[in-house]
């Protein structure tokens, strides 16, 4: 690729901040207006110069086509039943989005519930999450379009799949839960971010402010619902609305932000003198009282006895334990299953009267018991593979479990667990199979490489079985180290693809900031400690190189949002380490992402620049302000940055576009068209795409178009060609 002849970017050197004293030049200010016709321009032409060079790199077609095969398999997810009904996802392929079945009883016909296929002809309509009332009857769903976070709430006749008049709108980062007379539900809105005027939802960077938790009666029109909580004082809070299984009380969550931890209120539903109904003329909130009323820990009501609770939290236990609590003596707390020494408890549900399915995490792998409720014994060890749990569904009056297992080599598995047997038996009640993938090409290896500080960080490497660790070898590092997520084994069909036909080494770093050790590890990536992740991934990529499986020319770092500003901070500290970098909807301007929709949440892990000591955090690793010239900083044996990709959509309300627009434009500028004869010649584009957002919800072409785009990028860069 001959170097690319970039757009001229204004740049506007009148806008400079004043941090605490410090000085910040901000010139592509400018860019953070999605609605301005420059902006559009600006976007237009970058997407213009992009085409352009992928229609050069050879192997797009054959990877978009490969993908497209391998990923044309039926999936399912875990059923959950309701009454004698069972509910699941399934898609027979390429079907852009998941369809909704409902079957009467496991053996009963299965037929479609709710296909979200026919709400828009090109599939950018996505169902997100569903909630069947108690009687079975009933099916709120969740909307959302074009990927933006904002989601529109219907309410369906399962019997005969007619739609209740009404749609509850602007409502984000919501669950809903109905009461169990089946007459309504709550559930948590924002204000309409602009009255009236027309508004393309999900492309406005406005701040998400004063969610309001409500209850929607069925049939009545959303101006009726009744406001449950709010909370004026404390604009950035979030709430969510939780039935209990008995019915009785309506459970409040509280978060301030990303951190594990919420206050925890509770209302006697029994105890409304007039139920809610009785709330419909005034206009007071319901009476919750106050459990808990801090921030400290997070507490997951498992399930209850009348007033005794079981909660999942991390209080005084970083590796999570589970508790109890009697209503009625609230200072009282007796642990069930205290802290495990190692291992992260994940999750826990109640099954089958007084039992208790658990999820540990070990090393990075799962574990799955099952426990007694009211004493925490272990009582079985359930046998499964090296790999993931997702997506349990069981109820304490059932006595079968269905568990979703993935991992590397196994597509997917969903288990029916039947625990009235006196050993649980675990049987396979939908193996996801994927036509022409051979596990026995591929080999995984769990690594542990010492980061910086000599911290041991687990890296999962993926490759075709018996490579010689000959340096030659093109590999993709990915990460992500934030926000408490765990990167645990997972099938993927573009990885399968990308090692068996471009012979890639493919690695997922466990760096720190995630929750694969429970919540030190996470707090040991975040705030003051953020620059452990950035060390940890390039030890990861060190490691790489120093074992013999590729080289710094032939080594690709990938990361997605918080793994976007991990791959951006590395690029910036260590340019000569990466030959390609493929950044997804990236955190580049930390300076700024608090003022833009749902960012404030994010300051649990990143800080927030309007407090002077957090703001030197910031500065020293932001994407945006640490692109500088290389060959003026390395003096001459590191001339230029590696070849990058930024990925952003103009629907990303959850990480708006203006990051990754900004950190694009800057890197051009410094690198290019401010340098006569400059030494870069690594492409530095964007793939900026429309009518999509975040993630969430992205039909399945637009997955496997950008897939394409990406990797052929990746490999043209690296030099790589296609094996058949
Ligand atoms: O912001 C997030 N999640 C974090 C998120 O999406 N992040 C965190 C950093 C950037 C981006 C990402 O990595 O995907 O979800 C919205 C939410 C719901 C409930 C309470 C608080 C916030």
């Amino acid at each position: 690729i001959s170097s690319l002849q970039y757009p001229l970017a204004r740049r506007d050197d009148s806008v400079v901040d004043d941090y605490h004293g410090i000085r910040i030049a901000d010139p592509y200010r400018w860019l953070e207006n999605p609605d301005s016709d420059e902006v559009k321009e600006f976007v237009e032409k970058q997407a213009d110069l992009t085409e352009s060079l992928l229609q050069k790199c050879e192997t797009r077609e054959d990877l978009r086509q490969k993908i497209t095969e391998m990923f044309d398999h039926p999936r399912y997810d875990t059923p959950f039943k309701k009454g004698d009904r069972y509910f699941y996802f399934h898609n027979t392929g390429l079907q852009a989005q998941n369809v909704l079945y409902v079957q009467d009883g496991l053996e009963g016909k299965a037929e479609v519930l709710l296909d979200p296929n026919g709400l828009s002809e090109d599939g950018t309509v996505a169902l997100n999450k569903v909630s069947v009332s108690e009687n079975a009857e009933l099916l709120a769903y969740e909307l959302s379009s074009s990927g933006s976070d904002w989601v529109t709430i219907k309410v369906m006749k399962i019997v005969d799949k007619t739609n209740e008049p009404e749609t509850l709108s602007w409502v984000k980062f919501s669950t809903f839960s109905w009461t169990h007379d089946s007459k309504g539900f709550f559930y948590s809105r924002y204000p309409a971010p602009r009255e009236g005027e027309q508004l393309d939802a999900g492309t406005e960077t406005n701040i998400n402010l004063n969610q309001e938790l409500y209850y929607h009666f069925l049939g009545t029109d959303q101006s009726q619902d009744i406001l449950c909580w709010r909370d004026p004082e404390n604009p950035k809070h979030l709430f969510e609305a939780q039935v209990t299984d008995d019915g009785k009380y309506v459970l409040l969550y509280v978060e301030e932000g990303c951190d594990p931890v919420n206050k925890l209120y509770y209302c006697d539903l029994s105890e409304l003198p007039h139920g809610l109904e009785g709330f419909r003329e005034r206009n007071d909130m319901l009476p919750f009282i106050k459990l808990v009323d801090n921030f400290e820990a997070r507490y997951l009501a498992i399930s209850n006895d009348e007033s005794h609770f079981t909660f999942l939290t991390n209080k005084d236990a970083p590796k999570y334990k589970i508790t109890r609590v009697d209503l009625k003596q609230p200072a009282i707390w007796t642990d069930v299953l205290p802290e495990a020494e190692k291992d992260v408890l994940k999750s826990a549900y109640a099954v089958n009267q007084n039992q208790l399915l658990v999820s540990y995490l070990r090393d990075v792998k799962y574990i799955l018991q099952i426990r007694d409720l009211n004493t925490g014994l272990l009582l079985h060890q359930l046998p499964i593979d090296i790999g993931t749990v997702y997506g349990i569904s069981g109820k304490r009056k059932d006595s079968e479990v269905f568990i979703g297992f993935t991992s590397f080599l196994t597509p997917g598995i969903i288990y029916r667990c039947n625990l009235a047997t006196e050993v649980p038996e675990m049987k396979i009640f939908r193996e996801i199979v994927v036509a022409g993938f051979d596990r026995t090409e591929f080999q995984i290896n769990q690594v542990f490489v010492s980061s910086k500080d000599g911290t041991q960080i687990p890296m999962f490497i993926v490759s075709k079985k018996n490579i010689v660790l000959d340096g030659s070898h093109p590999s993709l590092l990915y990460g992500y180290g934030g926000f408490n997520v765990s990167l645990t084994p997972f099938f993927s069909v573009n990885r399968i693809v990308l090692a068996r036909h471009l012979g890639v080494v493919v690695c997922i770093a466990n760096i720190r900031g995630g929750g694969e050790y429970g919540e030190e590890w996470h707090k040991a990536g975040s705030l003051s400690k953020k620059q452990n992740c950035f060390d940890d991934f390039i030890s990861a990529a060190e490691y790489l190189v120093s074992a013999g499986y590729t080289q710094a020319r032939k080594l690709c770092i990938e990361g997605g949002s918080n793994g976007g500003l991990l791959v951006a901070a590395c690029l910036n500290q260590r340019p000569e380490l990466f030959g390609c970098a493929l950044a997804h909807v990236g955190v580049m301007d930390m300076l700024r992402y608090h003022k833009f929709t749902i960012g404030h949440a994010w300051s649990s892990d990143f800080g927030c620049s309007d407090k002077e000591e957090e703001f030197h955090w910031l500065i020293k690793y932001s994407p945006l302000h640490n692109v500088s010239r290389p060959w003026e900083r390395f003096g001459g044996e590191q001339s230029q940055y590696p070849s990058i990709m930024l990925l952003t959509a103009d629907h990303d309300d959850r990480v708006v576009p203006l990051h990754s627009l900004k950190l694009l434009a800057t890197m051009q500028y410094v690198f290019c068209t401010s340098v006569e004869n400059t030494p870069q010649t690594n492409p530095i584009i964007a793939r900026i795409a429309r009518k999509a957002g975040h993630g969430a919800g992205k039909p399945t072409q637009k997955m496997i178009d950008e897939a394409a785009d990406r990797y052929s990028f990746m490999a043209k860069m690296l030099g790589i060609s296609w094996m058949n």
